[in-house]
């Protein structure tokens, strides 16, 4: 392309001075002016060789200032498009190729973004008014659409970071793409919406790439509808229930232990690399399976696999710029999406449909067989004439468990995983006291729930790795929280990690691994007795903690009872927000076998 020859042709000054004399530049074929003041008119040069010109008239001078009114906007939607790449670079666990695909990407798009926006300035460089009134207009509707979030963009990234908390409590606000939002890092608000002022307090509406991969179960609804599904779920996790589900859950990771067995015995060395953080989210998959689906177990890995796949969808799209309608175009991504919902939506009616016609003696002891004996029969056995959960709901209310069940409790694995690695000391300390009460054989709920040095440890593991990072709330109507008034509708968000940091309520060690810090009880650990926020507080805390804290005994006893287990070199520490808290380059972990 040939280089912009700015041209200007002014009118003679007010004074009826001559236009300036045209010198010409080292190295340039055509004069420029020495004055260099914006003139009016049509008549212009902009980027091309006489173009518009002064003979093309007003139509193609129209012409020009639109072109550069676009690339103006272009460069602005460039721009969004970079950072959000950038940002998906910074928060992707991809390597290799993939990793490197990614990076050329950004590149690529950063230099397009450039080049256009030297073009807009040449093009600016020809002195004309209207050219410069249609870039600045350009850049001003391109930032609107793409970086404002005036279309619900989500472009920014929340700036929640440690340095703009703020350490000693104070709230402060931050934009979440067009989203104000509160973040409240003291307890005094925490018990107010999480518990005191519970019900004035209702969940934020969810991202609609999260609706689909969770549905509107139990974590999301409200009101009256929370009341039922509540009552109905309940009576799943009493501990007798829980206690049978122990012996699942065992089998499921000796499955797993036995593959890692294997492996050590057929290698030269005496310690196996294994990468953990993979390894538990099968496991904790595979559990709630068995312990969700039960005999319908084969069908609910496809809804592991399904829900894992549309969790990657949302991972890669929630910071997305959301365009109205756009998710209603047949995109790759949207047909893909598409497919998987229905694909979910399609085995898990297919699982309830064959629990409904094999019904024996009521409809099982698992999570669906609950629900469904809930929903069919009255407490006297009778069937109901109406369902106390829709279909659609125990649809829903599936989706919700697998996902709960699984992804949390893996993470707590993989982070108590990395600290007993880290504490050395610790981890014998851990196997001492499994050995001391379960011995060799696979542990059952009694002995389990001997293993106080255990509970400590998971605790303190939960403080400071917290695999749910944020809960998010607003206010019904206008609300006064501590010195803060809320208008209604304003968005909360409660940091658990940095709650969990607080060195007024927790200690000068708050920052430190001291699992000693529980040893008189979860209540008794900090200052204040509701501090520990893992598993939440109030009657919207969860419901699955008992499942996931037996869950989480067994399989670390069971590992202790075989292996002893150091970091891998290869290990880089970089906890990243992956809608829970995950080791972004996963657990890669050296294992040798206590008999070897
Ligand atoms: C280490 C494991 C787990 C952690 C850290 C965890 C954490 C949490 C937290 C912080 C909440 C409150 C969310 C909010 O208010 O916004 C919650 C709610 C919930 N959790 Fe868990 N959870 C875990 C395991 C489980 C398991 C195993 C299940 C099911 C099998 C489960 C099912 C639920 C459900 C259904 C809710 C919503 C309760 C309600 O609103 O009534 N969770 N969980």
């Amino acid at each position: 392309m040939a280089m912009p020859m700015p041209m200007p042709m002014p009118p003679p000054g007010p004074g009826g001075d001559a236009p300036p004399a045209p010198v010409m530049m080292p190295g340039m074929a055509t004069p420029m002016t020495t004055g260099m003041s914006f003139t009016w008119g049509h008549r212009a040069v902009v980027l091309f060789p006489r173009w518009p010109g002064d003979r093309a008239g007003v139509g193609m001078y129209l012409l020009c200032l639109l072109l550069v009114l676009a690339l103006a906007a272009l460069a602005e939607a460039l721009s969004a498009a970079s950072r959000r790449l950038e940002l998906e670079l910074d928060l992707s666990r991809s390597r290799g190729r993939r990793r490197r695909q990614q990076q050329l990407l950004a590149a690529g798009v950063h230099a397009a973004r450039m080049g256009l926006a030297y073009l807009v300035m040449l093009a600016v460089m020809s002195f004309n008014a209207g050219v410069l009134l249609a870039a600045v207009a350009g850049h001003a509707a391109g930032f609107l659409l793409a970086r404002s979030g005036l279309l619900g963009s989500n472009a920014a990234a929340p700036e929640i970071d440690a340095a703009a908390a703020t350490s000693n409590g104070t709230p402060f606000l931050y934009w979440f793409g067009p989203q104000p939002r509160i973040c409240v890092s003291d307890y005094d608000s925490v018990k107010q919406t999480l518990s005191k002022k519970y019900g004035y307090f209702v969940k934020n509406d969810a991202h609609p790439a999260i609706l689909s991969m969770i549905g509107k179960g139990l974590v999301l609804v409200e009101g009256a509808d929370w009341v039922r599904h509540r009552r109905v779920l309940t009576p799943a996790f009493a501990m007798d229930k829980l206690k049978v589900m122990t012996k699942t859950m065992a089998s499921c990771a000796e499955c797993l232990i036995q593959g890692w067995e294997d492996h050590a015995s057929n290698s030269k060395s005496i310690e196996i690399e294994v990468e953990f953080s993979k390894q538990f989210q099968d496991l904790t998959a595979d559990v709630i399976c068995r312990t969700a689906f039960g005999s319908n177990s084969e069908k609910g890995k496809e809804v592991f696999h399904a829900q894992k796949q549309l969790q990657a969808i949302a991972i890669a799209t929630i910071l997305n710029l959301q365009l109205p309608g756009f998710k209603y175009l047949p995109t790759k991504r949207n047909r893909c999406k598409w497919k998987l919902e229905n694909k979910l939506r399609n085995t898990l009616m297919q699982i309830i449909q064959s629990r409904i016609t094999s019904e024996g003696n009521g409809y099982g002891d698992d999570l669906l067989g609950v629900m469904l004996n809930a929903c069919f029969s009255t407490e006297q056995g009778e069937k109901r004439d109406e369902l106390i959960l829709r279909v659609d709901e125990i649809i829903d209310e599936c989706k919700t468990f697998f996902f709960a069940g699984h992804e949390t409790t893996s993470h707590l694995l993989t982070w108590t995983m990395f600290l007993l690695s880290v504490y050395p000391e610790w981890q014998d300390r851990l196997r001492e006291e499994v050995l001391r009460e379960c011995g060799k054989e696979n542990p059952n709920a009694d002995m389990l729930s001997k293993l106080k040095v255990m509970t400590m440890v998971l605790l303190e593991t939960l403080r400071l790795y917290p695999p749910v990072i944020y809960m998010f709330r607003k206010p019904i109507t206008d609300m006064q929280l501590g010195r803060l008034h809320l208008p209604r509708g304003t968005a909360i968000v409660i940091p658990i990690p940095m709650l969990h940091r607080d060195k007024e309520v927790w200690g000068d060690d708050a920052d430190e691994f001291n699992p000693l810090r529980f040893a008189n009880g979860v209540t008794r650990a900090a200052k204040i007795p509701h501090a520990h926020l893992g598993f939440s507080i109030g009657p919207r805390s969860c419901i699955g903690q008992n499942f996931a804290m037996l869950e989480a005994k067994l399989v670390m006893a069971m590992i202790l009872q075989k292996f002893s287990f150091a970091l891998s070199p290869k290990y880089v520490h970089a906890p990243a927000d992956l809608i829970t808290l995950q080791p972004k380059f996963g657990l890669p972990i050296l294992l040798k076998a206590l008999d070897a």
